[in-house]
């Protein structure tokens, strides 16, 4: 494999450039007093003045520049569209993360046509399908993607839940279907390819149940990757052995804080378990406290009690999901940096003939495509059914369609690798 340190420019990338605000550290550490949050906001869906997503409901970070959309979006919508009423606020509501909170999981909803309460016309279609000029379907745009990777070493990313199985109520629930999971085996054969989840290592494991694949467990701050002596040939499949992960490196940048975030973890249960709908999950190196089945009317006390005991410990912060709120450790370390650590490990970093792709739904797999960016190497793929602020450069709609899309990189790679034979 020839290596260099040469950044690798791949076509398609500057037409995106264009679309790509701020995307350096955009996170903001803040404290609940001062009517600030003490969420670690990371990107938010796009303003409703450039995609029709209510601004009063995002926690935007106070370092993202906005940009000019390639597409003239503020004629789709009016001034002031749902602009909210104030009202007498207490602390989680003052913060604006209850906003957020309320923010975390655009539902189908957005994609609807209709009339809104101040009649103006919604056309969640056209505005999703402009979004898409900024962020082409990844699978129309397979043509483009699988030129880049000729001869080049594919290296496959994949988040789980929104990407490898779809959101469902009970996180417990959150199963793949027999299909995907033989798709996914599938294009293992032929690309390495990782699991990078903030669920607990073990769990997504469970879900996923391929031994030839490497995990990355809550946030990436659990990787059991390659053995140190391999550049990346295969996956050995004596790697994972029954349910749990047995062999390769195991890097665990948090480890000290564990006894804490067991602590936590169960004071979260304890003070939550009044709260009807509530289901606080151990990540082991993070703790998720889902409110997706909780009243909406009760999302304040929840953010409020969640805040508070995050708020004693100053080695933890608060970050949210799709209807989750997440406590972990203040480390620098997130999805994009167990890419690199995974790259590494495969020994395919400062490759110039290496192409990554990462694919996710969530905030959290922003931080992976933003490396990916910053690196002008490979592509992120953003999963989503309605337009989204993103660091990625591709889209794809639904689980379904990541399923397709990989069917079309085994497909693609084995008629390469033909190809290949007959030449020689
Ligand atoms: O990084 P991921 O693999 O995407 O994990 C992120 C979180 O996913 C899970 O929660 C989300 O999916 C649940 C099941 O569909 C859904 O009920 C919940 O509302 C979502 O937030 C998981 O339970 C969390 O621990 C992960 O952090």
């Amino acid at each position: 494999m020839h290596c260099s340190s040469q950044n690798d420019k791949i076509p398609g990338q500057l037409h995106h450039m264009s679309s790509l605000h701020n995307c350096s550290d955009k996170k903001t550490l803040k404290r609940m007093d001062n009517n600030s949050s003490p969420v670690l906001a990371d990107p938010a869906p796009l303003t409703k003045s450039r995609l029709g997503i209510p601004s009063n409901l995002i926690t935007y970070p106070s370092s993202a520049t906005p940009y000019t959309p390639a597409f003239p979006y503020n004629r789709l919508f009016p001034p002031n569209w749902k602009k909210s009423t104030p009202s007498k606020l207490d602390d989680v509501r003052a913060s604006g993360w209850l906003n957020a909170m309320r923010a975390s999981s655009p539902t189908h909803t957005c994609t609807h046509k209709g009339i809104d309460s101040s009649g103006f016309f919604w056309d969640g279609d056209a505005a999703y399908n402009s979004w898409k000029l900024l962020f082409p379907s990844a699978l129309g745009s397979f043509e483009n993607i699988a030129k880049s990777a000729k001869g080049k070493q594919v290296a496959l990313f994949l988040d789980y839940d929104g990407t490898l199985a779809p959101i469902v109520d009970d996180p417990d629930c959150a199963f793949m279907s027999d299909m995907m999971r033989s798709v996914v085996s599938e294009v293992a054969k032929h690309f390495p390819t990782a699991i990078i989840s903030g669920r607990c290592r073990d769990k997504v494991y469970e879900f996923v149940r391929l031994g030839e694949l490497y995990y990355a467990g809550s946030h990436g701050m659990d990787i059991m990757g390659p053995p140190s002596d391999s550049t990346f040939s295969k996956p050995s499949q004596s790697y994972i052995t029954s349910t749990k992960v047995q062999k390769g490196v195991l890097f665990q940048p948090a480890a000290e804080l564990l006894p804490l975030i067991n602590e936590v973890f169960e004071s979260l249960v304890e003070l939550t378990q009044g709260i009807a709908g509530v289901k606080v999950e151990n990540n082991k190196f993070c703790v998720s406290v889902h409110y997706r089945c909780v009243n909406e009317e009760s999302w304040d006390v929840v953010g409020q009690v969640v805040s508070n005991v995050v708020q004693g410990h100053s080695q933890l912060r608060l970050c949210h999901g799709r209807k989750v709120l997440e406590v972990r450790p203040v480390i620098k370390w997130d999805k994009g940096r167990a890419l690199e650590f995974l790259l590494n490990s495969l020994g395919l970093t400062d490759c110039s003939d290496v192409l990554p792709i990462y694919i996710g739904d969530d905030r959290t797999d922003e931080d992976a495509f933003r490396v990916l960016r910053e690196k002008q190497k490979g592509y992120g793929i953003l999963v989503s059914a309605v337009p989204k602020d993103t660091c990625a450069y591709y889209s794809l709609r639904d689980p379904s369609e990541v399923m397709d899309f990989l069917q079309c990189l085994t497909k693609w790679k084995e008629s390469d690798d033909a190809e290949q034979l007959m030449e020689t």
